[in-house]
């Protein structure tokens, strides 16, 4: 396979602050035209005023505190010409605490995590109620950085009260078709308030962390390409751990994986295939596929009674998967070999599968490294040479 574009490094494509200062201009789900840059080249940078937007951040764990270092990181940057935005943290949430702030008295940036501490208990219909109170006269958007389920049944109340709504979690993207099919119609809604734009949903880091992939579906598909087949490594976490089979044993390189932040809070939803297998279901309703996750072909890396312990005795029990997977690689090395989890969409024929199966190292595929993602795209107008994009993630930050 002939990589026709190969991007690698930290800041790749559209990252969470890059999805909320691009605002709901650019292409998501929403109407595209609602919101008109406010840029008139007759003036001077000057004379355009700094706009306050509004945020809300739900889940502060690896991901949401990541996000909440790149606000406090590019806050100059945003507050500069053309964007001369300024983001205000007025609510923030983990599963136990929240804190509430206001546009003028916004949470601060740097000591958010004293204030989480001294905060009230996590109420989150209030959370919403607020944020849903301040999209009344604000630009408000609320990030869900969570791998909650419950979290995503708030979306709708967010996007009907005005509140725009970008997502890190996969829940709803992957989860019932209705609810899905649900918060899509929201965006299509006027907001309430004159000069505020309809709410949008954006949801760019479920699939690839900080790689552009959906957009780039989203533009192949947009500029009337047809997509035949969408295939690749689509898991940080299981790319790590089989690029580092050889040289460590399997559980070594599960916790290694964990340790950096590559997996899901239960690893057991990346090697059980579950989180790939919601990446793939994410891209195929883009292809406007109504697949679910009962019907993608998933294999397990995790023994159904391992299935059931809860999450220490798992990685506690973990080293009893070693001298399985080591057989499988030897297997592999004997004819040249090397072991990738795949998923594989097959558009044309609805069909979805995800499973570990064997490449040979100088397939792009068997020649990733560290966490490399890899997202191939047949398409009609890419038949000879598909498109893919390499995503090299950092081994110390987590990707949004
Ligand atoms: N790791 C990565 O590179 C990427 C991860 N993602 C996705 O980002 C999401 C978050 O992952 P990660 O940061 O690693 O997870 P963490 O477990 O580190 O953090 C999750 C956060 O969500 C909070 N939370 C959970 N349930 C609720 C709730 N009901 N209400 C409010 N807050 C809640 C947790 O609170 P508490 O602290 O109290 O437990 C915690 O702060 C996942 O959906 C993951 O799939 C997406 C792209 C890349
Ligand atoms: N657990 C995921 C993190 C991002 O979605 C992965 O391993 O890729």
């Amino acid at each position: 396979m002939g990589l026709q574009k190969r991007f690698s490094g930290r800041s790749l494509g559209p990252s969470i602050p890059d999805q909320i200062a691009a605002g709901p201009s650019s292409p998501v789900r929403g109407s595209q035209d609602q919101c008109r840059s406010e840029e008139n080249p007759m003036r001077s940078s000057s004379d355009i005023e700094v706009r306050k937007v509004a945020i809300g951040l739900v889940g502060a764990g690896l991901v949401g505190a990541a996000l909440l270092d790149q606000l406090r990181a590019q806050a100059a940057a945003l507050s500069r010409y053309p964007l001369r935005l300024e983001l205000c943290l007025v609510a923030l949430c983990t599963s136990r605490k929240q804190v509430l702030g206001s546009i003028q008295e916004p949470v601060s940036l740097t000591n958010w995590k004293e204030r989480l501490d001294k905060g009230i208990m996590n109420d989150l219909l209030h959370f919403q109620q607020h944020l849903s109170h301040i999209a009344t006269k604000h630009l408000t958007i609320v990030v869900d950085c969570t791998a909650s389920s419950f979290v995503p049944g708030l979306y709708q109340r967010f996007l009907s009260s005005g509140v725009h709504v970008v997502a890190a979690n996969k829940q709803l993207g992957a989860g019932k078709l209705s609810e899905y099919k649900a918060v899509l119609n929201c965006v299509s809604l006027p907001h309430s308030a004159p000069g505020l734009p309809g709410p949008t949903f954006r949801y760019e880091a479920t699939v690839g962390a900080g790689l552009p992939i959906i957009s780039t579906l989203q533009s192949l598909l947009l500029t009337g390409d047809t997509v035949h087949l969408i295939e690749g490594v689509f898991s940080g976490s299981l790319s790590f751990i089989f690029n580092s089979l050889g040289t460590t044993s399997f559980s070594q390189a599960v916790r290694d994986a964990q340790s950096r932040g590559y997996t899901e809070p239960d690893p057991r939803i990346d090697l059980s295939g579950m989180d790939v297998a919601r990446k793939a279901v994410i891209l195929a309703r883009e292809c406007n596929l109504e697949l679910s996750l009962e019907d993608v072909s998933v294999e397990s890396l995790v023994p159904q009674d391992m299935q059931q312990l809860k999450p220490a005795e798992f990685l506690e029990a973990l080293h009893q998967l070693d001298s399985g997977m080591s057989k499988r690689i030897h297997a592999a090395h004997k004819h040249k070999q090397v072991l990738r989890y795949v998923a594989l969409l097959d558009v044309g024929q609805r069909q979805c599968k995800v499973a570990l199966k064997e490449y040979d190292q100088g397939h792009a595929f068997g020649s990733l490294s560290g966490s490399d993602n890899v997202f191939a795209f047949h398409t009609q107008r890419c038949m000879e040479s598909e498109l893919s994009a390499v995503a090299l993630q950092p081994t110390d930050l987590v990707t949004l």
